[in-house]
């Protein structure tokens, strides 16, 4: 089987059966092909009981997910088929997988393996034969214990990790049933190494609690032995606070920690309205998930989980600074007694209730129900983080869960436009008057006047430091005197970042809950939500979305489009910064956007067009023609453009800069276009996919969504594009490469045809200004979020039909300038990637001044100057 590219070469493939192998096999650079591509074929499956050892290399099977194993009990899966001797390319998959393998070379297979789903070895990687018997309940399984890594149609890759270990726990699961099942489904006995570590992990999972009671923190057990290691842990004792009249640690009796049944029914669903009928009795409800486990244990051959066993006599609890939560969640992680934190909403009689139900008409989905299922699994609300794709409702979830608890709930989301929509949608789905929910933005600051409500705010708005306005500031004591019942975090993946840390703990909270469809940073701080919010509760598999309907079907493609002669000599010679742009205007690029545009329109689709690289954006779609939206457009010229998209059959096409990357919901758009994007950002890439996944003909008998990325070949840009696709590949997306567009030359009206015309492209490309992303977007920035009168013969203009190059004022401004992406209130980008292309540029700029070759002499004084440098650095 080929593992190069596919050589598809025009867009027949629309047309073709998404389920064809030869045109699925996945996309990736011919990095290397030669003999060690080709070379040996040793036996890697299909083996007899406790026949031959077996190693299998994760790198390798990266690269085959999207090989179509037909008939895996048939005969032998060989090595070759997976790619296995290609080790070289081992780090072309940096952070997409384990690049170590999965070893069993210790196990034998059971006898009954084919009948078995999972291949464990003993580091907790797991891979899953999709195709296998159980298959189905075994995925059920592994996404409530293990981390999914990547979930192609046929060979699912998971890890157990110590977090995924304590979200299962946290969702109820015990130890010993984590063991037993895996063991089950696996083909080879599990190593006494792993149980030993899954043990360990899960041993104090749960015996630490962090309540909130009457405006202040308590940390509570039930286990003496942890009473003692909290109290005497330096920096426990150090957030502690000690009143007079209770200087040692409070006992309570046993029904403190007592794990309820959940006895209401989640709103939205079948149960709730079987509810209401009175067709079913509190002591039924919550029957359907415990059925569904009873039917996980019968396939693998075990009981109903035990109920959790830590009904302890007596629970300790002393108390914790509130202002020092953050520092008290880690330290409890940091020493292995992660603090469950659990709001027992029912019983909690101290704060007011908030009158919210969902309206009668709104059915949340199963999926919705599946992940609050867990959420409210044993009666209280568990603070934690919901994983669904883009499009699949993440803001339902958040007004079903608020609905359940009914306390004052403060929402958080990434911009004023997020806050009107969620506004918006409560007052959609539910009964909250308008009285109730009010939103602090620069623009509103209200409070609601009833005794419980519900606040709508941004990170950045909570997080601002230094001095605000009188009626902010008011704002800030109302939202920090008084206790919350819930805090919903969107986009919560922002979370971590140092400035909006403190929107956790800057109030009293008693359920927290975050919601995202990318839980990836390109930093490495994702793992730190674990315990500024919670775990990972629950994670959804975006393609089973997409087969049952409930988001859009999409194919992926990555263009390839030449750069021309004259183009790649100038970004050959010149700086990272200029060949952001060089790469950005390829002529060839242009033309491939044309055709791609015609191509859909002429199909009846609605096509947004994404650049980061303002500059391009504006040339784009001038000179093809098409409106445009960035941060400069003033509103109502974009509320207008938008509204056109949506109904006029006239305007088809629009170019987006990164503000439509979230919050802008256009269910018309049917096909995404990609021409310049920020370096290799793979939460970027999701959340653009995620504006065509809600598309509304997504049911439509056949209909695909398609999502296609220009790139220019043998430019950085080739790099980038596939780090970009690393998230999508692991929820089983398949990018095809094009690498020609056929009919494109014959197209009428072809733009830059002429090498002249291309020639004189360049000249203008050149000449621009370093900063030629000066538009708008800077000018919002200067000003504060503001319009701010451009310079005279500068004016966007969005509408504008003219052919000619968009005029350019000559300023400095950083790199990101370049992409558009200054305006956002949370960026995130490849800091190593960044600081690579600054040193690239600097070592350009010291190589080469006044745009001429420097010459020899000063190299070699600047050679000598650094010897002298260095040496006194020594004392030499
Ligand atoms: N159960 C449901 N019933 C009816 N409509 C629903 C349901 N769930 C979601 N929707 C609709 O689906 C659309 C997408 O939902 P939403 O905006 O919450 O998605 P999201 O997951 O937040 O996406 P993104 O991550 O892109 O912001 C909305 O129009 C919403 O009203």
């Amino acid at each position: 089987m080929s593992r190069s590219p596919s050589p598809a070469s025009s867009l027949d493939f629309f047309e073709s059966d998404p389920s064809s192998e030869e045109e699925y096999v996945p996309v990736r650079r011919p990095r290397k092909v030669g003999p060690a591509a080709g070379g040996s074929k040793k036996l890697l499956g299909g083996a007899k009981a406790g026949g031959p050892k077996i190693k299998i290399n994760l790198g390798a099977l990266q690269r085959a997910k999207d090989v179509a194993i037909a008939h895996p009990a048939d005969g032998p899966i060989e090595e070759d088929d997976f790619g296995v001797g290609d080790e070289d390319d081992e780090g072309y998959f940096d952070g997409m997988i384990g690049k170590r393998g999965i070893d069993l070379s210790n196990q034998a297979l059971k006898s009954d393996h084919s009948l078995r789903p999972l291949w464990v070895d003993d580091k907790g990687n797991i891979i899953v034969e999709a195709f296998a018997p159980f298959a189905r309940q075994a995925q059920d399984f592994l996404v409530a214990i293990a981390e999914p890594v990547s979930r192609p149609s046929l060979i699912h890759e998971y890890r157990i990790t110590k977090p995924s270990l304590h979200s299962a726990m946290s969702i109820g699961l015990e130890t010993k049933v984590v063991i037993e099942v895996l063991s089950r489904l696996s083909k080879t006995p599990l190593s006494t190494r792993l149980t030993a570590r899954i043990e360990e992990w899960t041993a104090s999972f749960g015996k630490v609690r962090l309540v909130l009671k009457d405006n202040r923190y308590f940390l509570e057990t039930s286990v003496p032995e942890f009473l003692q290691t909290l109290m005497t842990d330096e920096v426990i004792r150090d957030c502690r606070v000690t009143r007079e009249i209770e200087s040692g640690p409070t006992v309570f009796g046993a029904e403190q920690t007592a794990r309820p049944r959940r006895d209401y029914a989640i709103p939205g669903t079948e149960e709730a309205r079987r509810a209401e009928r009175g067709e079913i009795q509190a002591d039924d409800i919550g029957q359907q998930g415990r059925d569904n486990d009873a039917l996980l244990g019968a396939v693998i051959g075990i009981g109903e989980a035990d109920e959790m066993d830590d009904e302890d006599d007596a629970v300790h609890s002393f108390e914790v600074a509130g202002e020092r939560m953050e520092d008290v969640r880690r330290r409890c992680k940091d020493i292995d007694l992660p603090a469950l934190e659990e709001y027992d909403f029912r019983n909690d009689s101290v704060n007011p209730n908030l009158d919210i139900q969902l309206k009668p008409m709104t059915v949340i989905r199963p999926y919705q129900e599946m992940s609050l299922a867990k959420m409210f699994g044993n009666g209280r609300a568990r603070s934690g983080v919901i994983v669904l794709p883009c499009g699949a409702g993440k803001t339902l979830v958040g007004i079903t869960a608020a609905c359940t608890i009914k306390k004052s709930a403060l929402v958080l989301c990434t911009s004023a436009v997020s806050v009107a929509q969620w506004k918006q949608q409560f007052l959609h789905f539910s009964n909250i008057s308008e009285r109730q929910i009010c939103a602090f933005t620069q623009g509103e600051k209200e409070m609601f006047t009833t005794p419980a409500g519900i606040v709508i705010s941004t990170y950045s708005m909570i997080a601002k430091t230094g001095k605000r306005a009188h009626d902010a500031e008011k704002m800030m004591q109302f939202l920090r005197s008084r206790e919350w019942g819930f805090l919903l975090l969107d986009e919560v993946h922002v979370a971590p970042a140092d400035m909006f840390r403190k929107c956790i703990n800057n109030f009293k909270v008693h359920a927290k809950l975050g919601l995202t469809a990318t839980l990836v940073r390109e930093d490495d701080r994702i793992g730190d939500l674990g315990y500024l919010i919670g775990p990972k509760l629950y994670e959804a598999n975006w393609m089973d979305l997409a087969k049952n309907g409930h988001i859009a079907t999409v194919q992926c493609a990555e263009v390839w489009c030449p750069m021309t002669p004259e183009f790649y000599r100038e970004y050959l010679r010149n700086p990272s910064r200029k060949r952001i742009l060089l790469h950005a205007m390829n002529p060839n690029k242009i033309q491939a956007a044309q055709f791609l545009i015609n191509y859909h329109e002429s199909r009846g689709d609605k096509v947004i067009v994404f650049s980061d690289n303002v500059f391009a954006l504006e040339a784009y779609a001038k000179k093809l023609g098409k409106s445009f939206i960035h941060g400069g457009t003033p509103e109502g010229e974009r509320l207008r453009i938008l509204s056109r998209f949506q109904h006029d059959p006239q305007l088809n096409t629009i170019f987006l800069s990164k503000v439509g990357d979230t919050s802008i919901d256009l269910p018309e758009a049917t096909c995404l276009i990609q021409i310049s994007s920020h370096f290799g950002s793979r939460r970027q890439e999701a959340q653009r996919l995620g504006r065509i996944l809600r598309a509304k003909r997504r049911n439509d008998e056949g209909f695909n969504a398609f999502f296609y990325s220009l790139v220019s070949k043998d430019t950085q840009e080739m790099y980038y594009s596939s780090k970009r696709q690393g998230f999508l590949i692991d929820q089983g997306y398949a990018f095809k490469v094009i690498t020609e567009l056929h009919g494109l030359e014959a197209m009428p009206n072809l733009v830059f045809p002429t090498k002249a015309q291309q020639i004189s492209l360049l000249e203008e490309v050149l000449n621009t200004g370093d900063a030629a992303a000066e538009t708008a977007d800077h000018y919002m920035r200067l000003n504060n979020g503001k319009h701010m009168k451009r310079p005279a013969g500068n004016q966007p203009s969005s509408l504008s039909n003219s052919s000619s190059m968009p005029a350019v004022q000559r300023f400095t401004a950083p790199l990101e300038h370049l992409s558009g992406g200054q305006n956002l209130s949370y960026r995130e980008q490849n800091k190593s990637v960044n600081k690579e292309l600054s040193r690239e540029d600097r070592q350009n700029k010291r190589d080469r001044v006044g745009g001429k070759e420097q010459h020899s002499l000063f190299k070699k004084r600047k050679q000598e100057l650094d010897a002298i440098k260095k040496q006194r650095a020594t004392g030499n």
